[in-house]
């Protein structure tokens, strides 16, 4: 699968990945020995922006022995090195016909252009504008390429690759068609094919392409400088509420509901049991609490009765949603948690766990500059995430029907189980933030 392409995989293209890949932030394997596997690769045709580039997209298997990460790699091949671009060089590669300089696919135009020739656009739509490509700097678990045509897009390309469809895609394609206004318009995607190493070939999603923004700030940000100026997040967090709600009425719209018979409450059940188990095997600073989280797994069996499920965010937290100029909240990526496996992210879910991860994250915004010193609140900050609590689910009822505090011990359950996740999460990512959500285990068991 990885034959006659312009940048073929070979053991000094090994090498230079081997080195290059675990400086990017999107590397799924930091921390563990891997070895390289090449799975698939295709050239694209990179010479309609200038002569001199081929591009070719690799995909790559890390493979750590217990853990297998499947990883999309775009490359330009360039016999003349860019001055401009230094940052984006991955390497460069000797052969008998001369130095081939290697760039990261989403830095450079060629790969861009080629991309953009290769979506599918949704039905009725107009695709990507082009325009002048920029790589997003951030923390991010994929590229994201902001393409200033006339309307923008964001081009986001997908790093960790799973067969099937990816839920940005699916989710966000379902939105669109129902005109939903709290999420961006789906511009575009593109698919391709690898084989595992039981020579079974799979497909899946590679890039997405949604409207772009321009202009708007992110939840997250917005709220911890209110905090700082002592301000109330209140009414903010009711219209947040408000535009939650509205996206889960769009979502069982377009993807419809399942009622919850024994086996749907078994498997719910079930999955919040086996995240506290998991949680509590996984992080040793939870050995204080052993007891009562299994106390906690133990009456799980009597929660009260299950809403409907549904197509669900799956990972909703401030730093999820933008406030657009003009829009008001809108929601962005709908690939559900990171450290679940994905055939669990496309589940039907309790629309809750959403509402939960917002107020997770008032939760997180409370204690943050606590914990990194980065600022300091300018009001009692237990009391500001209580009442943008209050307001959340204030507004969150008065559009969805049923205020979320009326489902208190579910909610409650929920909350935790989404805080045991970051305890994992943060202990696996940000050791220095993990006192927020102990914290917050300690308080809910
Ligand atoms: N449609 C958009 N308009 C403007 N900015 C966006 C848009 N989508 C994403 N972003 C920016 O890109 C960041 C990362 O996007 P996200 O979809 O969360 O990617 P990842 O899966 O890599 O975390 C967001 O936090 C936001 O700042
Ligand atoms: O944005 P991602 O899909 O990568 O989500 C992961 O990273 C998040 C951190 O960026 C993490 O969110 C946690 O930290 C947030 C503050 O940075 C806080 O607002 C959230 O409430 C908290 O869960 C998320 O859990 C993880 O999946």
């Amino acid at each position: 699968m990885t034959g006659a392409v312009a940048l073929p995989w070979s053991a000094a293209l090994e090498h230079v990945l081997h080195a290059w890949m675990p400086r990017q932030r999107w590397y799924p394997a930091k921390g563990r020995g891997v070895g390289l596997r090449p799975l698939a690769a295709w050239d694209l045709p990179g010479a309609s922006v200038d002569g001199d580039a081929q591009v070719t997209v690799h995909v790559v298997a890390l493979d750590s022995g217990d853990r297998v990460d499947v990883v999309q790699v775009p490359l330009v091949g360039r016999r003349e090195p860019r001055e401009d671009a230094e940052a984006a060089l991955v390497g460069a590669l000797e052969g008998a016909d001369g130095t081939r300089h290697v760039y990261d696919g989403p830095h450079d135009p060629a790969y861009v252009a080629a991309l953009l020739d290769a979506f599918e656009v949704p039905e009725g739509g107009d695709g990507v504008a082009r325009g002048p490509a920029k790589v997003l700097s951030g923390e991010q678990s994929n590229t994201s390429i902001i393409v200033s045509g006339e309307p923008p897009s964001i081009v986001k390309v997908f790093r960790t690759l799973h067969p099937g469809a990816n839920p940005d895609v699916e989710v966000l394609a379902g939105l669109t068609r129902e005109g939903a206004s709290a999420t961006p318009a789906l511009r575009g995607w593109s698919s391709g094919s690898w084989t595992l190493a039981d020579g079974s070939t799979v497909s899946g999603h590679l890039a997405v392409a949604v409207e772009f923004l321009a202009g708007s700030e992110d939840a997250w940000r917005v709220a911890l400088a209110a905090l700082r100026a002592g301000d109330s997040f209140a009414e903010q967090a009711r219209g947040l509420g408000e535009a939650v709600a509205r996206v889960h009425l769009d979502l069982a719209h377009a993807f419809g509901t399942v009622d919850v018979d024994d086996a749907a409450r078994d498997r719910t059940v079930a999955t919040l049991r086996s995240r506290s188990a998991w949680a509590r095997h996984a992080v040793a600073e939870l050995a204080p609490h052993d007891g009562a989280l299994q106390r906690h797994e133990a009456a799980l069996a009597s929660l009260p009765d299950l809403p409907a499920l549904q197509r669900v965010h799956g990972d909703l937290h401030l730093g999820q949603v933008l406030h657009a100029p003009g829009r008001g909240w809108v929601l962005l990526d709908f690939e559900g948690e990171p450290l679940r496996p994905l055939a669990e992210r496309v589940l039907p879910d309790l629309a809750l766990r959403d509402v939960a991860g917002v107020l997770r994250s008032f939760d997180y915004a409370a204690g943050h500059d606590a914990v990194t010193g980065a600022g300091s609140p300018g009001t009692d900050p237990d009391a500001w995430a209580a009442e943008a609590r209050d307001a959340f689910c204030g507004g969150y009822g008065s559009v969805a029907g049923r205020d979320p505090r009326e489902d208190d011990v579910l909610l409650r359950a929920l909350e935790l189980d989404k805080a045991l996740y970051e305890v994992v999460y943060e202990a696996r990512n940000r050791p220095s933030w993990l006192r927020i959500p102990l914290a917050a285990v300690e308080r809910l068991l």
